[in-house]
C-alpha cells in the first residue's frame, strides 16, 4: 500500500519581498493547501490577530516550546523568535493534505534537513532597491529595523542556491501563477513516481 502523505511547500525569501502577499493571494485561489500558522515573540502589528496571522508568544513561552521539542524549526530573526508548530505540520501531512510554510531562510534550511522531500521556493525581488521600497512603504518597521532586515536580506539571498525553485515577485499575479504551476507539477511528479512504484510491486508479485 502506497502512503498518501501531503506535500510540504516552503515559501521563503527576504523580508518585504512579498511572501505574505503572494501567500494570501494563493490561498484565496487554492483552498486545498493548509497554511501552518507560525509562532512568534514579536509584537502584533495593527490589524494582526492572534491565531490567524501568528500565535503570539512571550519569550518564556517560546523557549518552553523549544525545550519541549514542539517546533519543527525556529529562528531568531532581528531580535525575535519565529517558529513552526511541529504537531500541526506532521499531523496534517499524515492526513494527506499539503502544508504551506511561509518562513525566513534559516528556518527553511532547518526544515530541509528534516524534510528533504519538501518543495523549497525562494521568492526573489526584482531588485534590491525595490525590496527596500517595499519594506519602507509597508510602514510596519522603524528605520532601524528596516536596515536590519535589509542586512539580513543580503545574507538570505546568498542562500538561494539551496532552494528547488526561484520565483521573481515582479507582479503578484505572475508570482502566484508560478507558485501554482510548481504545486501542480510537484503533484504530477509524485503521481508518476507512485505509479512506477506500484507497477514495480505488481511485477514482483
Ligand atoms: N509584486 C509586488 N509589487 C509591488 N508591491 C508588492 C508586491 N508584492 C508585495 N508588495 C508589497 O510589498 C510590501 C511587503 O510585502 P509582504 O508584507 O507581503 O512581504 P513579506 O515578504 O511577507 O515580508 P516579511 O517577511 O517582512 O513579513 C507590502 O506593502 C506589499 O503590498
Ligand atoms: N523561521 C521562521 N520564520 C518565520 C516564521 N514565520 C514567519 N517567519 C519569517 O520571519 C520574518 C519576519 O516576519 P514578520 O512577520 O515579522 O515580518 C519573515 O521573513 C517571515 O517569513 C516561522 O515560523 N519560522
Amino acid at each position: 500500500m502506497i502512503e498518501e502523505k501531503g506535500i510540504l511547500f516552503i515559501l521563503s525569501g527576504p523580508s518585504g519581498v512579498g511572501k505574505g502577499t503572494v501567500r494570501k493571494e494563493l490561498f484565496d485561489q487554492a483552498t486545498e493547501l493548509k497554511y501552518s500558522i507560525s509562532m512568534t515573540t514579536r509584537n502584533s502589528r495593527p490589524g494582526e490577530t492572534d491565531g490567524v496571522d501568528y500565535f503570539f508568544k512571550s519569550k518564556e513561552e517560546f523557549e518552553e516550546l523549544i525545550h519541549q521539542n514542539e517546533l519543527l524549526e525556529y529562528a531568531k530573526y532581528v531580535n525575535n523568535y519565529y517558529g513552526t508548530p511541529r504537531t500541526y505540520v506532521e499531523q496534517t501531512l499524515a492526513a494527506g493534505y499539503d502544508v504551506f510554510l511561509e518562513i525566513e531562510v534559516q528556518g527553511a534550511l532547518q526544515v530541509k534537513e528534516n524534510f528533504p522531500e519538501g518543495v523549497f521556493i525562494f521568492l526573489f525581488p526584482p531588485s534590491l532597491e525595490e525590496l527596500k521600497n517595499r519594506i519602507v512603504s509597508r510602514g510596519t518597521e522603524s528605520s532601524d529595523l528596516v536596515l536590519n532586515r535589509l542586512k539580513e536580506a543580503r545574507k538570505e539571498i546568498e542562500m538561494m542556491d539551496a532552494y528547488d525553485y526561484v520565483v521573481v515577485n515582479d507582479k503578484v499575479e505572475h508570482a502566484v501563477s508560478k507558485v501554482q504551476s510548481i504545486i501542480q507539477s510537484e503533484h504530477l511528479k509524485r503521481e508518476r513516481v507512485a505509479k512506477q512504484y506500484k507497477k514495480l510491486l505488481e511485477d514482483e508479485l
